[in-house]
């Protein structure tokens, strides 16, 4: 079984927010509290240790008292520049990635996905819901991965490709389908914090 300690919780809040009008989202206001908040309340019970990942306001973020790290390269290069930065400074055998912008994050997803590396022997496991029609949808930036990938996944990056499942065909993957498709609701949009804030009451 992978124990909690073995795994490093990497909250992403390196993205630029241009639908939520170019504003640091982990900072905003959620029900009162920078939306980060949620994030740590909820993957603190779940991982040993935790890093910030965040191009921005780098004082305010290490007020949590985790390490705070940038990507490598200041361009906003997406989600997988995030992962990149982790892989390298995760002294664990595994890194859990979570977004900063679903405050409702699953309490059991590092034990999910954990489960399912472990059965299947994937490098990574990501987390799906499943959508109106049935079919599952992949919540990609929701996963467990083992941190030697971080060679993998900057020659990857190199070849100028940042799409997240074009990463992924390139490696064993396996994935957990979540049944409460609310816990991964994410806020882009000004109109999708307050309609969150207000249904999480
Ligand atoms: N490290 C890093 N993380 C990113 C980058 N772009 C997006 N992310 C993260 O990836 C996750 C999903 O991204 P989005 O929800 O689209 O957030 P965003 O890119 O800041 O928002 P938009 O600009 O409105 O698309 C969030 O946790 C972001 O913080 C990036 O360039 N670097
Ligand atoms: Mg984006």
């Amino acid at each position: 079984m992978i124990k909690k300690e073995a795994i490093t919780g990497l909250i992403l809040a390196g993205g630029r927010a241009q639908r939520m009008g170019g504003i640091d989202k982990g900072l905003i206001s959620f029900q009162g509290k920078p939306l980060i908040d949620c994030a740590i309340t909820r993957l603190k019970e779940q991982v040993g240790p935790i890093m910030i990942n965040a191009n921005r306001n780098i004082t305010k973020y290490s007020v949590y008292g985790y390490a705070v790290i940038a990507d490598e390269t200041p361009d906003f290069a997406g989600p997988l520049a995030g992962f990149l930065a982790g892989l390298k400074a995760a002294q664990t055998p595994y890194l859990l990635t979570s977004p900063c912008d679903s405050p409702l994050l699953p309490i059991d997803l590092a034990q999910m996905l954990a489960v399912e590396l472990e059965k299947t022997n994937a490098q990574l496991v990501y987390a799906s819901t499943k959508s109106a029609n049935g079919r599952h949808w992949a919540q990609p930036v929701f996963c467990l991965m083992r941190s030697d990938l971080a060679d993998s996944l900057r020659t990857f990056l190199s070849k100028g490709d940042l799409k997240i499942d074009h990463w992924f065909t390139e490696l064993r993957t396996s994935t957990v389908v979540f049944e409460n498709e609310d816990a991964f609701a994410n806020v882009n949009t000004p109109e999708e914090l307050h309609a969150l804030e207000n249904a999480a009451k």
